[in-house]
């Protein structure tokens, strides 16, 4: 049914549990609604509206912590905000099983992100490219000038790139962002720099904004599993077809890697990281060829075990963004016991492998849904209204009957009930 109105003048201006009573008027929000969306729960009413607009209450989404991992050779406790039942199962399942072989070994690039700048209407671009590559070390003093506090924590502008794509000059900054996300940063930088560009180039600047294939920004993890710890050769191959599979066929690859993202984004969003920028650089990433790929490699070593890696962009800060605003965000950096935003990639990219480990190893054996769906069976229980214990015991015989399925939740529940 429409809402009588959604033109509401000054609803900004209101503080959340005015919006709220107001939101109630217009849905029909009961007495119980307007009492559950109150509740911020562990994130002040004033926090909330100071981080996103028009707040009338939170979300909250479950935080579960990622056990068994071995990163560098160090014991990590990894929190993951997630809705998805079996995603903090499935890295706990995997990071078990390669514990033996010493768990995740990571790398990664200099945490460097690109600002674009786009110049329209440049007489000459080719030539027009090469003046602003030679003024290089202005561009560079414009772009330091603007934040000097990156500048003391030892980042600021690298380097250069300039593109021609059609009668547009794209210009690259190379911005060393240290320990931040890096958006805002590299935004202002670009907004510095535009005019001048503009004026070297003959041309017009339009765009300045952060480019999301953070593909300077790379981090990687890889682990070996042996052979005697994933039960097998069968295993083993059966998994190896499952990555060619997802490597040949778009189709494939987009949830091989929603796999893998199912552990990335629990991670940086109970970090307060921004899931979108993630995201939207790992897809690109996996796109880079033209094709559509997996993200991960998966191959054999010399002795039979399963090797996998994961590379791909990671552009997670510890400063910026909710990181420091939220708090939850805070002691979940407080629980991994970082000090670095690299560290946190690399952490995030091991998450990312061992998640895509437990998917192709459950895929290429029992298949998902037994190990999902017994996980799952509590949501169903919930969804058929069980309350209290009846939650467990409805779930237990969902999963005893091996029909996980809210009708069949109904009608135990209803049975139960009548006990
Ligand atoms: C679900 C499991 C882990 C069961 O796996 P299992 O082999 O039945 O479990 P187990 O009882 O033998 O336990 C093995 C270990 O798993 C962990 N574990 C086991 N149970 C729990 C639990 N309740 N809570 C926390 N951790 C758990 C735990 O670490 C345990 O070791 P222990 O501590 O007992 O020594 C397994 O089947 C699995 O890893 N499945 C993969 C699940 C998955 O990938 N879920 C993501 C959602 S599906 C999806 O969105 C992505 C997908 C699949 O489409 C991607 C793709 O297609 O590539
Ligand atoms: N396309 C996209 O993805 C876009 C994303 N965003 C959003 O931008 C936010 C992230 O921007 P970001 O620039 O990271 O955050 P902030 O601008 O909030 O924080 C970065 C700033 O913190 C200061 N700082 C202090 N200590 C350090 C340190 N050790 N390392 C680095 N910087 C330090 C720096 O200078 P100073 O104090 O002078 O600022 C730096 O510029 C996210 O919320 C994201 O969602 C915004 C626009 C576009």
């Amino acid at each position: 049914m429409a809402h009588s109105t959604s033109r509401i003048a000054g609803f900004y201006q209101l503080s959340p549990s005015e919006r709220l009573a107001k939101v109630a008027e217009i849905a029909g929000l009961d007495d119980a609604g307007v009492a559950h969306l109150g509740n911020m729960g562990n994130l002040e009413p004033e926090t909330a509206d100071s981080m996103i607009e028009n707040v009338i209450g939170t979300l909250n989404i479950p935080l579960g912590i990622a056990t068994n991992l071995i990163i560098d050779g160090e014991e990590q406790l990894v929190p993951m905000a997630t809705e998805e039942s079996s995603v903090v199962a499935a890295v706990c399942n995997a990071a078990r099983q390669c514990r033996d072989s010493g768990g995740f070994v990571t790398d990664a690039a200099e945490p460097v992100m690109i600002a674009q700048v786009q110049l329209v209407e440049v007489p000459n671009p080719e030539f027009a490219r090469l003046k602003l590559l030679e003024a290089r070390e202005e561009i560079r003093r414009i772009c330091d000038a603007t934040d000097p506090v990156l500048l003391k924590h030892g980042g600021g502008f690298r380097d250069l790139e300039v593109r021609v794509l059609d009668d547009m000059l794209i210009v690259h900054l190379l911005v060393d962002v240290r320990d931040a996300m890096g958006a805002n940063a590299v935004n202002s930088m670009a907004e510095a720099v535009a005019p001048s560009l503009a004026e070297w180039s003959g041309g017009k600047s339009r765009l300045r904004i952060l480019s999301n294939l953070a593909d300077r920004r790379l981090m990687r993890a890889r682990a070996t599993w042996r052979l005697d710890q994933i039960g097998g050769a069968e295993v083993r191959d059966g998994m190896l077809s499952a990555y060619r599979f997802a490597d040949m066929d778009p189709y494939r690859a987009a949830t091989h890697n929603k796999g893998i993202m199912n552990g990335v984004s629990a991670v940086v969003l109970a970090t307060g990281n921004d899931t979108r920028a993630v995201e939207a650089g790992a897809h690109a990433y996996a796109a880079r060829t033209g094709r559509y790929r997996s993200l991960s490699h998966w191959e054999m070593d010399g002795e039979g075990n399963l090797t996998g890696t994961l590379e791909m962009p990671m552009p997670v800060g510890l400063i910026g963004g909710a990181t420091r605003a939220h708090p939850t965000a805070r002691y979940c950096l407080e629980i991994l016991g970082v000090n670095q935003a690299e560290r946190l990639g690399r952490i995030i990219v091991a998450v990312g492998l061992a998640q895509n480990f437990a998917a192709m190893k459950a895929l290429a054996t029992t298949g998902i849904q037994k190990g999902h769906m017994a996980l799952h069976a509590k949501n169903i229980a919930l969804m058929a209204g069980a309350q209290g214990d009846e939650v467990a015991i409805i779930a237990e015989l969902l999963v005893k009957q091996g029909s996980v399925r809210v009708d069949v939740a109904e009608s135990e529940l209803a049975k139960l009930r009548q006990r």
